[in-house]
């Protein structure tokens, strides 16, 4: 059997030969291939084939009915800050020791703490911008940026409160490095030539900033250390209280360690704020979900079981549907496979690069009612999708695929539940301190710009302006001793 149908390719240079080579194109070529080939199709990457796929099923058999022969990342030739990750390792025995190292942290950490503490200061922070608002309107997406970062800066190197300025370095250096690397590379979608021409000119100011950035975290790193010998716990009697504690168990050098916090907080940060802005954009669009959301807080809060429709939060519900409608990563991580796999008559070369369409198949119009419309029903009782979780893990059913925003099977994301308690609090507590007012309103109908800025991460395009009006009725330390979600934290 032959490829899936796709792109002509320029020999060496594959077919995407725009300059630079961006997302966005990628986006726009393979909407087209979808439209005419259907849901699989075949791109270049120089003389290799990418493989896309556009359909949960497909996803389905691929991610978890053939689970190990799709776990396979491309080899990489990125040797930096991304080196020595969980997402770039093969998957073998060093993949499965840091992955479930990784994890078993995350299910054991205790997170409440610094979570109420960073949502504690966002509310703060959120507060006095609207009190300096012309008209108490914000911008609140660096605000709801620094909170997430400096909670999972807390997360990964066990500092609570780490000084503002190192925080703010550190963020600007993620930036940095993020701005400099190109972001076709994460899908191994670069031939090398161009690899080669478009790092040339940028690799000494990256190479400067993946020096400042491993200087500033071997600093935190040794710190750490320092305070286990101070304690006593070197060998590691105790719970791990970071995820650096679980790094030095493992008895990683510097540049693993460097690496893998590099990978636990770009992962983690970014995708997690961009979901949140989607989200409090749409509570400012959609002013009834919002009121309905208000409602279904407070009833909660009051300890009211009578309760007639589905026991999943109305705040999951809303969590949910916005990770279908606006999933941060629009693409998963390459995969590959480590043999030939016929796939609907089909053949997937082994050690193709192999993707899939996350966006495609959470807007699918063959699994979703009006899949544009943003309707957080869907997700409760009786609902089309009362069964998703968000996560489907290797033995869910296909069912359960009709959105993937996370990933699937062996590689799926491990920080997903985190993720979906970050987001449930956050917005919770947002919430129930303000309402999130419309600015800009044509007649009666609210305008928002909810367009795309195609990346790595799809972030929205313009940043959303607000304007927030304070509630009342709780003060903030009542905010989450109430709140329905921090309880299972
Ligand atoms: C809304 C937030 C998040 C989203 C949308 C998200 C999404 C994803 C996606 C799509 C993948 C690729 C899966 C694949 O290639 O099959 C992934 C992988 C990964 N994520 Fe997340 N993620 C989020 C939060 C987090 C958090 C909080 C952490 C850690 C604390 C994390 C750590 C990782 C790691 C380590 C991988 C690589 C897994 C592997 O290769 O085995 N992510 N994530």
């Amino acid at each position: 059997s032959s490829l899936p149908p796709g792109h002509p390719r320029i020999p060496l240079l594959g077919s995407l030969f725009t300059s630079p080579p961006t997302i966005a194109s990628l986006s726009t070529i393979l909407g087209r291939l979808h439209d005419t080939h259907g849901p699989v199709v075949t791109l270049w990457a120089g003389s290799k084939p990418a493989i896309f796929i556009a359909r949960h099923d497909i996803a389905h058999r691929t991610l978890v009915g053939m689970g190990a022969t799709f776990a396979q990342r491309p080899p990489s030739l990125s040797y930096g800050v991304n080196g020595y990750g969980i997402n770039s390792a093969a998957y073998g025995s060093r993949w499965a020791v840091l992955r479930r190292n990784l994890s078993s942290y995350l299910a054991a950490a205790d997170t409440s703490g610094p979570l109420c503490l960073s949502v504690d200061r966002l509310v703060q922070s959120l507060e006095v911008a609207a009190a300096k608002g012309v008209d108490c309107v914000v911008v609140p997406s660096d605000m709801l940026r620094h909170a997430v970062f400096s909670f999972f800066t807390a997360l990964c190197f066990g500092e609570e409160d780490m000084a503002d300025d190192v925080l703010v370095h550190l963020r600007g250096l993620h930036a940095e490095i993020l701005s400099l690397v190109v972001q076709l590379d994460a899908f191994h979608l670069m031939p090398v030539l161009l690899q080669l021409a478009y790092y040339f000119p940028r690799c000494w100011k990256l190479f400067s900033a993946q020096k400042k950035h491993h200087a500033i975290v071997t600093g935190l790193i040794r710190a750490r250390r320092r305070w286990l010998e101070n304690v006593g716990d070197v060998g590691g009697g105790a719970a791990p209280r970071c995820y650096v504690d679980t790094l030095l168990r493992l008895g990683l050098g510097d540049h693993e360690m460097v690496s893998l916090c590099w990978e636990f907080m770009n992962a983690a940060a970014k995708t997690t704020t961009t979901a949140l802005e989607w989200i409090m954009a749409r509570l400012v669009l959609h002013q009834d979900i919002q009121q309905k959301l208000w409602n279904d807080i407070a009833t909660r809060s009051v300890g009211n079981n009578q309760r007639t429709r589905s026991d999943r939060p109305f705040v999951e519900a809303v969590v949910l549907e916005a990770l279908r409608r606006h999933p941060p990563a629009h693409y998963l991580l390459a995969h590959t496979t480590d043999r030939d796999v016929s796939l609907d008559g089909y053949m997937v070369p082994k050690g193709s690069v192999v993707n899939y369409g996350v966006a495609d198949i959470g807007r699918d119009a063959a699994l979703w009612v009006e899949p544009d419309v943003f309707r957080p029903e869907r997700f409760l009782e009786g609902g089309e999708g009362s069964i998703v979780h968000g996560i489907a893990s290797g033995s869910s059913g296909r069912e359960t695929m009709k959105m993937m925003p996370f990933g699937a099977g062996r590689r799926a994301c491990p920080g997903a539940g985190l993720a979906m308690k970050v987001l449930q609090l956050s917005v919770e507590n947002l919430v129930k301190r303000f309402e999130w007012k419309p600015v800009g309103c044509v007649g009666k109908k609210v305008e928002v710009d909810m367009s795309e800025r195609p990346g790595l991460v799809t972030e929205m395009r313009t940043p959303l302006r607000t304007r927030l009006v304070v509630r009342n009725h709780y003060t903030t330390t009542q905010i989450y001793r109430r709140t329905s979600v921090g309880k299972t934290l």
